[in-house]
């Protein structure tokens, strides 16, 4: 998939603007694991090296929203990345799990001043989810690390203007 064009001064703005924080989930680690890797490797490409990373790992997608709300407390963030893969079982529970996630980084990426972006697969199957974290349909990681970039861009040049 070819990268969208990004601004290349991202790496240098961050070095002196903060940093980006990769908040991901454990449950289903085998694919939030290769999302991960995709943020990280889109970021690189960007040259957001390591040291303005902070990757963050919480135990399933419904503490993903509290841990945002931390990070972005401590005012050290120049964008917040969420990574998770919930993926359907035989209850409910995929619903109430889908929902809160959803609606608590959305909450937080409407009242924040730093962008927040949202990584968190929620499919019906397993194979659905390997296919967004590097199988045929992409990584959704890489995809969502794309896009924080863009709005560190864009709250750069409203900053500025
Ligand atoms: N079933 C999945 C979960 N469930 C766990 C919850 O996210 C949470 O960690 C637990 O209820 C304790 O509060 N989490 C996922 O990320 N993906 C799933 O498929
Ligand atoms: C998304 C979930 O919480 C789900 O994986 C749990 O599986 P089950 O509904 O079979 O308990």
């Amino acid at each position: 998939m070819e990268d969208k064009k990004m601004t290349v001064f991202a790496g240098e703005y961050l070095a002196h603007s903060g940093k980006i924080a990769i908040v991901v989930s454990r449950f289903n680690e085998a694919v939030t694991g290769k999302l991960l890797g995709g943020a990280q490797d889109m970021l690189h490409r960007h040259e957001v090296n390591d040291d303005n990373i902070d990757v963050v790992w919480v135990p399933g997608a419904f503490e993903i929203s509290g841990m945002v709300r931390q990070l972005l407390a401590t005012n050290r963030y120049a964008g917040v990345v969420t990574l998770g893969a919930v993926i359907r079982g035989e209850t409910s529970h995929y619903d109430y799990v889908c929902n809160e996630v959803a609606k608590g980084v959305g909450q937080l990426a409407l009242n924040s001043d730093v962008p927040v972006v949202f990584g968190v697969l929620t499919t019906d199957t397993l194979e659905q989810a390997q296919q967004r974290a590097g199988g045929k349909a992409g990584n959704k990681g890489s995809d969502v690390a794309a896009d924080i970039l863009e709005l560190i861009d864009l709250h750069k040049q409203l900053a500025n203007a």
